[in-house]
Order: C-alpha cells, then sequence, then structure tokens
C-alpha cells in the first residue's frame, strides 16, 4: 500500500521514550519531572501558544540510547498532577511520522522535521485481510480472557480499522520494546497485523507451555500438601484416641522412621524399611498389619546389617585353641587346622570361599552323641575369634524353619539362618548346622533344599529369607555341620561337604577327656574348687567303662557331675571331709552299682550266650559302634510253621542276609557235619534283641549263620568272641564298614577276640593302637574259618537239646 501518498511534512519537538512505545491511538501519562520530558512539552506548548490547536510533541523510542527511524506525533491532552503527586502530561498518540532532519524551535527541546505516514487500507477489505482481522480478534479475545479481561475484549472486538487494530498491540504487556519498535516501524498496516498476530500467537503457545508445566507442577505440591494435611489430622486423631484410652503421647511410626534413619542399614534395606515406616503410618493401631510391620521392623532394626567381627587369628594360636579344648582327635583337629589355612589364605588373597560341588565350603563333623562334634564347633569360633550359634535341625521337616514364613503368615517368623544371624550380632559368626541328618521333608517342602542354597558359595551372597524379603549376604558365613549317621544326610547336602569323621573314644581317651575337661567344668559347676575334690585314675576307669557304654563321652559327663553332686551334698552334711579323692572302690556308695557288666565278668549261667543260637555280632549304629546278640531257634515240627520268621526291626538287607545265611547253610551244613536235616520243615526264627531299635545292613551275615550253626550243632559261641561280616551264598565273607567304631565297641563291651573280613584289614590302621592291642583280630575269608574260631568244642556231655522255640 502507498504509505506515502498523502505525507506532508511537519517540524516538531522530539519527547524521547526510554523501554517505551507509545504507538497511535494509545493513550499515556508521562512524568513531567523528567527534564527531556518537560523540555519537549513546554516546547509544544510554548510552539502551540502561537497557533491553534493542541501542543504537539513527535514521541520517540530511544533503545540503548539511540533513537528509532519512525516517531508518533503525540498530541498533549492535558497537563496537571500524576496519581503520585508528581507534574504529568497525558499525551495521546496521533499517527506515524518519519523523522527527518533536525531543525530550530522554541524551549530546550531538540526540533526535528517528520513526514507523517499513510495508514489508509482500501476499502473494502480484500478478503485475505479480512480473515486476518478475525484472526487477530480472536487470539486476543483469548488472551484477554485468559486474563480476566472481560472489558476490554468488547473494545478489540469493535475495532474496525485494520491499522488501529494492530497498533493496539502496543498495550500488550508480553511484548519487549523491541517488539513493540518493530511494529511501530512497520508502516503498511496489514504488515504491522501480521506481525501483532505472530507475535500474539508466539506468546499464547509459550503461555501454553508454561501452565502445562505449572499445573503439573502445581499438581505435585498439591499431593504433597494433601498427604501432609491429612497425615496431620491422622496423627491429631490418633492422639485423641490414645488419650481417650488413657495412653502414653508420642508418635510411634515416627519413632520407628527416626530408628531407621539412625541404623546403620544397607541401602537396599532402608528403603524397604522406610516403606514399611510408611505403611505403618496408614495403618491404625490395632489393625493386625500394624503389629505384623512392627515385627518386622523389630527383627530388621535388630538384624547385624553393617557388623562384623575382624578375623584375627594365625594358624598356629588357632591350633593351639583346638588343642586346648580337646583332648585327642588328633587327625580332626589336622584337618580342621588345615580347613582354617586354606580358609585364611584364600581370605587373603581375596579368593572368597571354597565352593562347589564336592568343594568342601562346609566342613561335616559326623560320628555319634558326645565324642564333642558341637564343642569342636564352638572351638573353631574361638580359634577364628568369631561368634558362635548352634541350629538345631533335628526334626526340621519345613523349609519355612530354613527360608522363614511368608509374612502374611500369622505367627510368622524369620527362618533359623536369619535369626541365627541376628542371635550372633554379626554377618561372620560360625554357624553350626546341627544334625543335618535329621531333616526329613514333607509336603510343606524340602529344608535340604533350602540348606543347599544357604551353603552354596554361588547364592548365598543374596539368600533371601521369605519373612525378611531383603537379601541377606551369608557369603561371610562358616557353617559347620554335625550328624550323626552319614548315610542319612541328604545326598545332594553331603555332595556339598567335606566329612570329617568322629568314631568315638577309647577307655584311655576318655579317661583323658574326663580328667582334664569334664571333671574340671563339672566341679566348677557343684561349687567345688579344683583341690577339693579329684578322681583317680581307677576311678575314672571304671566310671568309663562299667557306669558307661557309649562310644563318646556324654553320660560320662553326667556321671561325673551326679557324683561330685552327692560328693558336695555329703560334705554340706558334715559327712565328708575336704579335699577328697574318689577311687573306684567309693564308687558304688556314692553312685550306685556299675550298669554295665562285660558279659565275660558275668556268672557263665548268666552269659547271653549260654545257650546254643546266640551270637556275638558287631553293629553301627547312631549311637555309635555296638555289640549286639543275635538268637536263632528252630520250631517244632508238630506245632510251629515253616518257613524263615524274623525280628527285631529288621531293613530289607538285613532280612536278605538272613535268607543268604539259611541257603548257605542248607547246601553246605552236611559237608560242615551239621545235622542240616533238623532244618526240614522246620520254621527258623531269628530276633535281634533291642527289638526298638531299627537295624539295616549286610554286616551281621556271618553272625547269623553263626547263631544258626550253633543251634544245629549245639555248640556253644564262645562269649569273648564277637564278629562282622557280610556272607555270600557260598559262604565268603565280604567286607563291611565301620571297623573302627565295632572295634572300639567290642573293647568296651569285654570282648576279647574279634572276627572281622579279611578285606578290611586295611581299616585296623585306623583303630588305636591300645585298642588293638588289647584284641585278638582275625581277619578271615570264609565262614567256615569264622565257625571255626567262634564255636566252642563240643561238650562231652550228652549232645544238648536243640532249643525249641515256644
Ligand atoms: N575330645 C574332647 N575333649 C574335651 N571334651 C570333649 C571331647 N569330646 C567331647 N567332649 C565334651 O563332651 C561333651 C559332649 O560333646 P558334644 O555335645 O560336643 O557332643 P556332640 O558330638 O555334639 O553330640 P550330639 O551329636 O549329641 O550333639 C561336651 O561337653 C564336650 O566338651
Amino acid at each position: 500500500m502507498a504509505a506515502e501518498s498523502t505525507a506532508f511534512t511537519l517540524v516538531l519537538p522530539v519527547l524521547p521514550l526510554d523501554d517505551e512505545v507509545v504507538l497511535p491511538g494509545m493513550v499515556v501519562p508521562l512524568d513531567l519531572s523528567d527534564a527531556e520530558v518537560r523540555a519537549a512539552v513546554e516546547a509544544a506548548q510554548a510552539a502551540a501558544r502561537s497557533g491553534s490547536g493542541k501542543p504537539r510533541v513527535l514521541l520517540v523510542p530511544r533503545v540503548d540510547g539511540t533513537y528509532a527511524a519512525t516517531g508518533v506525533l503525540g498530541t498533549v491532552e492535558q497537563v496537571g498532577r500524576l496519581a503520585d503527586g508528581d507534574p504529568g502530561a497525558l499525551i495521546r498518540g496521533r499517527a506515524r511520522v518519519r523523522i527527518g532532519a533536525g531543525t530550530t524551535g522554541p524551549g530546550a527541546a531538540l526540533w526535528v522535521e517528520g513526514t507523517r505516514l499513510d495508514d489508509s487500507v482500501p476499502d473494502p477489505l480484500p478478503g485475505q485481510v479480512a480473515d486476518l482481522v478475525k484472526e487477530y480478534k480472536a487470539l486476543a479475545a483469548s488472551w484477554l480472557k485468559k486474563r480476566g479481561a472481560w472489558q476490554v475484549v468488547d473494545r478489540v472486538q469493535a475495532i474496525d480499522d485494520v491499522s488501529a487494530l494492530a497498533d493496539n498491540a502496543g498495550y500488550s504487556p508480553f511484548l519487549t520494546t523491541e517488539q513493540k519498535v518493530e511494529l511501530l516501524e512497520t508502516a503498511d498496516p496489514v504488515d504491522r497485523l501480521k506481525l501483532a498476530t505472530r507475535q500474539l500467537r508466539d506468546h499464547l503457545a509459550e503461555q501454553d507451555v508454561a501452565e502445562t508445566i505449572a499445573k503439573d507442577v502445581q499438581e505435585g505440591v498439591d499431593k504433597q500438601q494433601r498427604e501432609f494435611l491429612l497425615r496431620r489430622q491422622l496423627e491429631a486423631v490418633r492422639k485423641e484416641l490414645r488419650e481417650l484410652n488413657g495412653e502414653q503421647d508420642g508418635e510411634e511410626s515416627d519413632d520407628y522412621r527416626a530408628r531407621v534413619e539412625a541404623a546403620d542399614l544397607p541401602e537396599k534395606v532402608r528403603e524397604a524399611a522406610l516403606k514399611e515406616v510408611d505403611k505403618l503410618e496408614r495403618a491404625s493401631d490395632q489393625s493386625p498389619e500394624g503389629s505384623w510391620i512392627r515385627t518386622w521392623l523389630d527383627t530388621v532394626l535388630e538384624m547385624p546389617w553393617n557388623t562384623r567381627t575382624e578375623d584375627a587369628y594365625d594358624i598356629q594360636g588357632a591350633k593351639a585353641v583346638l588343642d586346648a579344648e580337646h583332648a585327642g582327635l588328633e587327625d580332626v583337629k589336622e584337618r580342621i587346622t588345615e580347613y582354617l589355612a586354606v580358609r585364611k589364605r584364600r581370605g587373603e588373597r581375596g579368593l572368597g570361599v571354597i565352593g562347589g560341588r564336592r568343594g568342601g565350603a562346609v566342613l561335616a563333623l559326623v560320628g555319634p552323641p558326645g565324642v564333642g562334634k558341637t564343642s569342636l564347633g564352638e572351638s573353631v569360633a574361638h580359634a577364628m575369634g568369631r561368634k558362635f550359634v548352634r541350629v538345631a535341625l533335628g526334626g526340621v521337616r519345613d523349609e519355612a524353619e530354613v527360608r522363614g514364613h511368608r509374612r502374611t503368615y500369622v505367627g510368622a517368623l524369620p527362618g533359623r539362618i536369619v535369626r541365627a544371624v541376628k542371635e550372633a550380632g554379626s554377618m561372620n559368626p560360625v554357624v553350626l548346622l546341627d544334625e543335618i541328618d535329621k531333616v526329613g521333608s514333607d509336603f510343606r517342602g524340602d529344608p535340604a533344599a533350602a540348606l543347599l542354597e544357604v551353603l552354596d558359595p554361588a547364592q548365598n551372597h543374596t539368600f533371601r529369607d521369605h519373612y525378611l524379603e531383603v537379601e541377606l549376604d551369608l557369603s561371610d558365613v562358616v557353617f559347620l555341620a554335625t550328624a550323626n549317621v552319614l548315610e542319612a544326610i541328604p545326598e545332594a547336602l553331603a555332595d556339598r561337604m567335606e566329612i570329617v569323621r568322629l568314631d568315638g573314644y577309647t577307655e584311655d581317651e576318655k579317661v583323658v577327656i574326663a580328667r582334664d575337661h569334664l571333671l574340671p567344668r563339672q566341679l566348677e559347676r557343684a561349687g567345688l574348687a579344683v583341690d577339693e575334690v579329684s578322681l583317680d585314675e581307677g576311678a575314672l576307669r571304671k566310671l568309663a567303662g562299667e557306669y558307661t557304654r557309649e562310644a563318646g563321652v556324654r553320660t560320662l559327663e553326667r556321671s561325673i557331675a551326679r557324683l561330685l553332686r552327692k560328693v558336695a551334698a555329703q560334705h554340706e552334711l558334715g559327712a565328708r571331709e575336704l579335699p577328697f579323692t574318689v577311687r573306684d572302690e567309693d564308687l558304688r556308695a556314692l553312685i550306685g552299682r556299675p550298669h554295665h557288666v562285660p558279659e565275660s565278668a558275668q556268672d557263665p549261667a548268666e552269659r547271653r550266650t549260654a545257650v546254643p543260637g546266640v551270637a556275638t555280632g558287631l553293629a553301627v549304629t547312631g549311637a555309635g559302634g555296638d555289640v549286639l546278640f543275635v538268637e536263632a531257634s528252630l520250631a517244632d515240627p508238630e506245632t510251629g510253621a515253616a518257613g524263615l520268621t524274623l525280628t527285631g526291626q529288621l531293613g530289607d538287607v538285613m532280612k536278605e542276609s538272613a535268607q543268604i545265611a539259611l541257603s548257605f547253610l542248607r547246601s553246605h551244613g552236611a559237608e560242615l557235619e551239621l545235622p542240616v536235616a533238623d532244618l526240614k520243615d522246620r520254621g527258623v526264627h531269628i530276633h535281634f534283641p533291642a527289638g526298638a531299635v531299627p537295624k539295616d545292613g549286610p554286616s551281621a551275615g556271618i553272625t547269623m549263620t553263626t547263631a544258626l550253626a550253633s543251634l544245629l550243632s549245639g555248640r556253644l559261641v564262645r562269649t569273648d568272641v564277637a564278629m562282622t561280616g557280610e556272607v555270600s551264598l557260598t559262604g565268603r565273607v565280604l567286607p563291611i564298614g565301620g571297623v573302627k567304631q565295632k572295634l572300639l565297641a567290642a573293647h568296651r563291651a569285654g570282648v576279647t577276640t574279634v572276627i572281622i573280613p579279611k578285606r578290611n584289614e586295611p581299616d585296623l590302621d585306623d583303630v588305636p593302637a591300645e585298642v588293638l592291642d588289647r584284641l585278638d583280630v582275625h581277619a578271615v575269608t570264609d565262614v567256615r574259618q569264622v565257625l571255626e574260631l567262634a564255636l566252642a568244642p563240643a561238650t562231652n556231655d550228652a549232645a544238648p537239646e536243640v532249643p525249641v522255640a515256644a
């Protein structure tokens, strides 16, 4: 459009505007205390006095000291006081003026020539321009409505002139001075409206984004605020409830929160604990959930998360501890020392514990009761300078015992492993898994599987207890296990263990243990000084040999305790002078008569083997080695049923072994000069007394054969002979296990001659020399040799009656 077609020249005083732009149509108050403003207004007034009309100025924006090329012709509408009391002038913008050359005029103002620019647009508006007007009005309306400026909306809608509409944008507070100058300098009204539209649109878009962000922020703040308020209310309600019930004040969850924050917890555990504290806050005081959470938090807070004891042991010192606390057991202590040495070296090299199958990360002490398995475990802890905890696994059938109950379970508890660590108060204790051979499995899961995970070095650094639900690092725990019977340990577990056997003690060893360890301990328990009561060797030997018959020393310790109590009581009653040395002849008066008199010391008529058909065998039970008697009888052909009857809780292998013994005699009896014809059509009964104890295994084969041969021949079995060995159908004697334990038992029982399979001869190396010295051991290959050794010569009396079962 031809902006300058109707241009004409003006001479005006310049009114500079700093950081402000006045567009045509705008009315603005200006402060006359500003010298430049005053000069311009006064100059305009002076010029106006000579002519007609209002005083006129040229409003020129000045950005960073530079004047814009276009100004606005303004008329001074009024001079008076501004709202703040300063002198001021009200000026109305009228038209764009292109600034020309400087000139002179009255007053102190700067005078310039200017050309008024033409604002006209064609009438009617071309379609595009009309659309532009509509768009601008719509945008302006939405912006104004957002600001709540309703009155202005109508005013803007009423402006029809394109140029005036564009200049109205000068009021927009969001425009920068530069943007306003741009509007000022765009002379063409349509272009100017386009510019104003773009500026407004950009601003609205920006505002949209800002609003979304603000809304998001606001929502977050609202939620926090709401939660805060709700908590305050909850607290108030709780407080009132407590007051109503006369309870102590004090915010429990706050207390937990503070405790959790103060506790030295691993980060993940802390997070989990804080989450529970949050839940606790929401739970009501009486709800069961609240009480679960409290117990759980207590458990977590009591766990020794970051506590570990310092390992400070050298192998020499460790060995000294083991030696000081246990007599004998040289090979066992050596094995433990090796284990500790390897562990220490690996630890120093940062290699971690030895792991994997057959890796031997776990030492298992296997042997009968009372041989010191538990106390050795304790010694290991002493030797390493670690805490010791015992976990009794006997009779555990429920997996939850090991791994804990889920928390939703009523009365849920953490598993025994977690409880053990808690009890130890350190993350690296020695944990003794006692009686690992007695874990069973049933519908409640398989505790052995859970134990596998506990013992596996590849898994146990992230052990998860169902109750605790947070991971527990067990990799630094030293696990030891004990068992009575190796075969009863679940195979997968046994696979991961390094088995160390403790077979039981000889009488000599027991005497030493009793003197050096049991007696001092029991003296203290009985409140007696070490020099007040002593037992001489004879008394100790008699206690071990005749008052107890066990592989270990548990009953021996108990007998000593009983004896000392008696002495202490006598002393208190004035019936006993101290110091007092107990001799073997004093025992009977103090603790009664002995319970175990060796068979050989019995009256011959009273001996078990006083009748034909009874033989002495050797067996290994959960309680260690033991002697056992086998009785055989033949049924009366008239009254008894034919066939083989076996009693005494025998396992399948043992039953088969009895069949074999019988078959061997049926087929080879004649050559042994036995009246095997007696066996025809007659029932045979074999019984193992102590019927309540289950027995199994093939090692009683030769004993059964001997009992039957004795029965048939009528020859007695020698009282001083005991035997063990499997028998084959052809009469060969096959090797068996547990030689050491069996020989110790034979020795305990006062047997002097022992028959073992030839192929077990190497096992004799394990048997203590003092036992071998006192036993006459025969290693045999054939059952005929057994019979020769075991059966007493036939007496000259008339052939004895074959006993007949009732
Ligand atoms: N060699 C030994 N030296 C010193 N004391 C011993 C020795 N062997 C066992 N004892 C003592 O005998 C007692 C019984 O031992 P302990 O309880 O350790 O037996 P255990 O083999 O663990 O039996 P169980 O299988 O029944 O648990 C303990 O007081 C222990 O100190």
